[in-house]
């Protein structure tokens, strides 16, 4: 017996069929997935995003790295301070930074995102998804989603990390620095921790040269030439 006949678990079928959701809510669902390097504009661009196609009458809905670090994704110490795990559930199911607690954000994070375009909506994504594999994982995750492939649409924000670093909204490059220079290191994505940059994306905006009316108007293009968007 296989590992999942083992679990005997057995997948229970819908009758709502995709055609009856897009006709509900006038749309196809899709994910929008960005990634990048921290303060590469990632969130700014996708809640940007977010806002115009609301006012268009699409429903959208932006999943957020640092936001779903608070909730789903939570790191051990908000485990224990804001829902009263112990420190054993919290070492359990709380993530860090490391390469296998990145895996598992991105492995939840894709599975969410393709549940939220399965149900009809736009589910914009932003998270710095540091590895290929973890990002390819995620495709195939809509690739394969069982009413029928669902549009992965990954959006390279390239900014360079000098002017992500020139930014530094959050001062956490500059701790990342003083971490290296003091020899301890921080594992900080781009400092001391790797970022693989995509080969393929769909689309890639440098916000170092494009405002962020250009990267919205960019991805609105894109998602109008492929009909996921009204003109
Ligand atoms: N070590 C380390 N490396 C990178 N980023 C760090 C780290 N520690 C904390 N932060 C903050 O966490 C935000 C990234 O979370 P993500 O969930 O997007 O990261 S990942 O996809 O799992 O790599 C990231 O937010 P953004 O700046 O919005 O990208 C940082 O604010
Ligand atoms: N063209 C642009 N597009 C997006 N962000 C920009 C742009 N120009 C400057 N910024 C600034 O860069 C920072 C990007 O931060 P953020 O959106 O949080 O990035 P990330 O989510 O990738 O960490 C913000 O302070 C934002 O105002």
């Amino acid at each position: 017996m296989s590992e999942i006949q083992a679990t005997k678990i057995t997948w229970h079928e819908g009758t709502v069929r995709p055609e009856e959701r897009r006709a509900l809510l006038k749309q196809t669902g899709a994910t929008l997935w960005f990634t990048g390097l921290s303060g590469s504009g990632k969130s700014t661009l996708a809640v940007a995003l977010e806002q115009v196609l609301i006012q268009r009458g699409h429903a959208a809905y932006v999943l957020d790295g640092d936001n779903i670090r608070f909730g789903l994704n939570a790191g051990p110490k908000i485990l224990m301070d804001t829902r009263g795990y112990s420190e054993t559930q919290a070492k359990r199911f709380g993530l860090a930074f490391s390469a296998e607690d990145r895996e598992e954000n991105i492995r939840r994070i894709g599975e969410v995102a393709k549940l939220f375009a399965d149900s009809g909506l736009l589910a914009l994504t932003s998270f710095i998804s540091p590895y290929r594999k973890d990002r390819d994982a995620a495709r195939k995750i809509h690739e394969s989603n069982k009413a029928g492939a669902i549009p992965f649409i990954e959006i390279y924000v390239s900014t360079a990390i000098d002017v992500c670093e020139q930014r530094d909204p959050k001062g956490l490059y500059k701790q990342a620095r003083d971490a290296v220079a003091a020899g301890k290191g921080m594992g900080f994505t781009g400092v001391d921790d790797p970022y693989e940059a995509p080969v393929n994306p769909e689309l890639t905006i440098d916000t170092g040269k494009y405002s962020t009316a250009e990267g919205v108007a960019m991805i609105l293009e894109y998602l109008a030439s492929k009909g996921l968007v009204n003109a």
